[in-house]
């Protein structure tokens, strides 16, 4: 099995500690702006981190120290010709951000500095987000005659509401930290929102894989339909849990009064 590290990639760095992955954009000097090549490369990533069975969770956070992601890359959408390469560009990128939602095991978005456009849609596709004290959320897209195409028209309006939703988007304004964290944009503001992300992650590996990976799926398809069709959804996976060991050591951790240790079957 590859160590993450050990592969190479021009835009990212992939570094992994133990079960913890941490992902890092690393185009600094454009403000880790996401041109094609740092999009096939987080997928890439991706696939990297699903084929590891040793990671446990994942963090995104942005290199340098003033972006987490400061959006798609401008000088690229700048080339873009026609109807159908904007299509095109949408689907790749919000593929890229479905992947990120819907990988197996939690992921934090530490938010370093600026996340607008596909950046804060990068932070969206993530379960929680950490943000630093000087971080700056958006989707400005509207500013360049553009709409969010990488899931945040969706993303945004699911999370905090399309009223607030619409606000944003509609002003393109820049969202200080404190104010992200007021209206549930992020889910916590730290000096050190990497080693945060890391605590909260360690907290979260503690409990059991599948139940973690069930819990996401539960949220995510329960978002995509009726009330009664996701109760559903959640009766069964709730019944896939009980037929894991870990349910068995849960509950048996619970009555004998100990820690569970629990092996992700
Ligand atoms: C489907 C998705 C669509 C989208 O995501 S559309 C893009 C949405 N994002 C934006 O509109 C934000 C664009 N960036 C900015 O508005 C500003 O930057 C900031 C407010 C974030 C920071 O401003 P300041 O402190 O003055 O820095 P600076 O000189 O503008 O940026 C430093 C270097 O970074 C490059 N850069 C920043 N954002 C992007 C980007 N999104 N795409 C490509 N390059 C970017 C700049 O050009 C510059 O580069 P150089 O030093 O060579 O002049």
């Amino acid at each position: 099995m590859t160590m993450l590290d050990e592969i190479e990639f021009r835009n990212l760095q992939l570094d992994q500690h133990g079960p913890l992955a941490v992902l890092t954009v690393n185009r600094p000097g454009a403000l880790n702006a996401l041109n094609a090549d740092t999009l096939n490369e987080i997928s890439q990533a991706l696939e990297a981190v699903i084929e590891n069975p040793e990671v446990g969770a994942l963090i995104i956070t942005g290199g340098g120290d003033r972006a987490f992601v400061a959006g798609a890359d401008i000088s690229e959408l700048a080339q873009l010709g026609d109807v159908y390469a904007g299509r095109e560009l949408a689907l790749a990128g919000q593929d890229v951000m479905h992947s990120v939602s819907s990988l197996p095991i939690p992921v934090i978005a530490a938010i370093n500095g600026f996340a607008l456009g596909g950046g804060l849609e990068l932070a969206l596709a993530c379960d929680v987000r950490v943000a630093s004290p000087r971080a700056k959320l958006g989707l400005p897209e509207v500013t360049l005659g553009l709409i969010p195409g990488f899931g945040g028209t969706q993303r945004l309006a699911r999370l905090i509401g399309a009223g607030r939703a619409l606000d944003l988007m509609l002003t393109a304004r820049q969202v200080p930290a404190e104010e992200a964290l007021g209206m549930g944009l992020v889910n916590y503001v730290a000096d050190d929102p990497l080693q945060k992300a890391r605590e909260v992650a360690e907290g979260m590996m503690r409990n059991a894989p599948i139940a973690l990976s069930l819990v996401k799926e539960a949220v995510r398809r329960g978002l995509d339909t009726t009330l009664e069709a996701g109760l559903e959804v959640e009766a069964d996976l709730f019944g896939l849990t009980v037929a894991t060991k870990d349910f068995r050591e849960g509950t048996s951790a619970f009555l004998a009064k100990r820690r569970a240790e629990f092996q992700g079957e």
